[in-house]
């Protein structure tokens, strides 16, 4: 049974598909309520309450994924996560028109002054003249960061009349031309509008974006609005303009810290505040729900996911076109990793023929993912491979090649070890499956899978019969066999497949055999 703990609170509508299926056991509670029994979560569901921290992902000891339902996936250590072979996604369009409206909201209530007004009459006042407005219409707004929620506020802008200037530095020329928007340095956009709303995530660069230094630099009379994330606006160097005149309203649903208490900024009349509403909209929640529940869905059915933070975004069309190849990989990395029983340094994997014009990135961290597993406690996968393979140094590179080597399709290994340096080369023939063709220097043909056995040995007469009488005697059938040598008389190998893995005694024995170099188990 599949278990899920939904952390925070999720509409129920939109976690229907995991609440439907019988395979899967739904835990709807706050971690603090399961912490007897986190160890046994398959897949973590939250919104912005839960911080997944470390601490949190090393108790959660059976954890996949972690589902965030909304975009800003700052409550969770992505970093962590990713060591610990967790995959994180998240919701990324499903709340981008909840959040565009609620900025639209905000800026009408800032220039209109709709809260006051509401508390005065609220108060039994009716004081008209306290409450005169400005018009949106006319006016120039700057959108710092122009992405899914800046881009609908910038549509929504226009529709009211405004002149739209728009601050982003990854906005592509092409884009910004196709939407029809004026694009400006950060200064211009500073000095020309008269409100200022920022949609950018919260980063290095963007934390105290509108700073000291970048508020001086706005018109006198300004309105700032923060729908993102808090911090972009400085909240302590907003006082004193706030103080003087210079910023004439804020309107924030973020805050550095939430809740943020006792803050000087909310005894301010002229700043408007909600508490982190922008995605509080019942159709946004049922969209980030649904999206997340079918994402983590699709994971644990073994699909690819198209939103995921910590692994390379794949297509269902690409997903089936690798999906053969990431086996393989996957399977050539276990041998190859068993084979060399040593430490490596460097694993060299050449794409050659059709699989070198598909999308390798999968493909090459299912490899290292396979080669490492046997050699790391921890979980090793898809998701932190690369990372592991770093931290170990273990170098790894890529290459391509259009000749597929006599095959449609082959891909090479090349680790780099201590003491020797091993190489193979594996193809997935449609319809018949995955082969080795080449292993260890030499030409052979063999499916990676189950119980194999390897044996390098001079090619003589009665070989066979050595090595098959002795296994035959301690009951070990073999399946197959595939034979491969040299030259004549030379270097010679044979890969057996048997129906049960065999005991470390009997390969003492098998290595005893004159003319027998070398035994190795092998299992995949
Ligand atoms: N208040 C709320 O409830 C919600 C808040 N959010 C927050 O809104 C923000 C925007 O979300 P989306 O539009 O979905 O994200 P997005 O990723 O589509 O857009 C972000 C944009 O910011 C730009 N950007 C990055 N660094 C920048 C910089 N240094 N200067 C200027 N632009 C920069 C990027 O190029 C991108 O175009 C995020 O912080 C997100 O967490 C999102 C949903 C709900
Ligand atoms: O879950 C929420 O309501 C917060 C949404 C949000 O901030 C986000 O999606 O980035």
């Amino acid at each position: 049974m599949i278990r899920i703990l939904v952390a925070d609170a999720m509409s129920e509508e939109g976690l229907a598909p995991l609440l439907a299926d019988p395979t899967i056991e739904v835990v709807q509670k706050k971690v603090s309520e399961v912490e007897g029994e986190l160890d046994q979560f398959d897949a973590l569901l939250v919104r912005s309450a839960t911080k997944v921290t470390e601490q949190l992902l090393q108790k959660m000891t059976n954890l996949k994924i972690v589902g965030r339902a909304g975009v800003g996936v700052d409550n969770i250590d992505v970093d962590a996560a990713t060591r610990y072979g967790v995959v994180v996604i998240n919701a990324p369009n499903g709340n981008t028109i909840s959040t565009a409206e609620h900025t639209f909201a905000m800026m009408a209530s800032l220039v209109r002054r709709i809260p006051q007004a509401h508390i005065s009459v609220k108060s039994r006042e009716w004081n008209r003249s306290a409450f005169v407005g400005v018009e949106l219409f006319g006016k120039h707004l700057g959108i710092i960061g122009f992405g899914r929620i800046g881009s609908e506020v910038a549509k929504r802008a226009r529709a009211f009349g405004m002149h739209v200037h728009v601050y982003d530095p990854f906005l592509t020329k092409a884009r910004a031309e196709k939407i029809g928007v004026d694009v400006c340095t950060l200064d211009e956009l500073l000095a020309q509008a008269d409100i200022i709303t920022v949609h950018t995530p919260l980063t290095k660069e963007t934390k105290g974006l509108l700073g000291p230094k970048n508020l001086a630099k706005t018109k006198k009379g300004v309105y700032l609005i923060n729908c993102a994330r808090g911090g972009i606006i400085d909240e302590q160097a907003l006082i004193p303009f706030l103080e003087n005149g210079h910023v004439a309203g804020v309107a924030l649903d973020v805050f550095e810290q939430e809740p943020p208490g006792d803050h000087p900024l909310l005894s301010f009349d002229n700043v408007v505040v909600t508490p982190h509403l922008g995605a509080s909209t019942v159709e946004a929640q049922v969209n980030v729900a649904t999206q997340v529940a079918e994402e983590v869905l699709k994971f644990l059915q073994g699909k690819p996911v198209t939103s995921s933070i910590n692994l390379p975004t794949l297509s269902k069309d690409v997903y089936e076109k690798i999906q053969a190849f990431y086996t393989l990989a996957r399977k050539m990395g276990i041998l190859a990793s068993q084979y060399m029983s040593e430490p490596v340094q460097e694993i060299a994997i050449t794409y050659s023929g059709s699989v070198a014009d598909l999308e390798t990135t999968f493909i090459t961290r299912s490899l290292l993912a396979g080669f490492l597993k046997p050699r790391v406690a921890s979980t090793v996968n898809e998701v932190n491979a690369a990372m592991i393979a770093k931290e170990r140094g273990i170098a790894f590179s890529e290459k391509f090649s259009a000749n597929g080597n006599d095959y449609n399709n082959t891909i090479t290994l090349t680790v780099y070890g201590e003491n020797k340096t091993f190489t193979m080369k594996g193809t997935h023939i449609a319809h018949y499956g995955d082969r080795i063709v080449h292993f260890n220097g030499f030409a052979i043909d063999f499916a990676p899978e189950g119980h194999l056995l390897y044996i390098q040995h001079h090619d003589k007469p009665g070989m066979i019969g050595k090595v098959g009488n002795i296994l035959g005697a301690h009951q070990v059938n073999i399946a197959t066999m595939q034979v491969g040598r040299q030259e004549v008389g030379g270097k010679a190998i044979m890969m057996l497949s048997l129906d049960k893995p065999l005991d470390d005694a009997l390969v003492e024995t098998l290595e005893q055999i004159s003319d027998i170099d070398a035994v190795k188990k092998l299992e995949v």
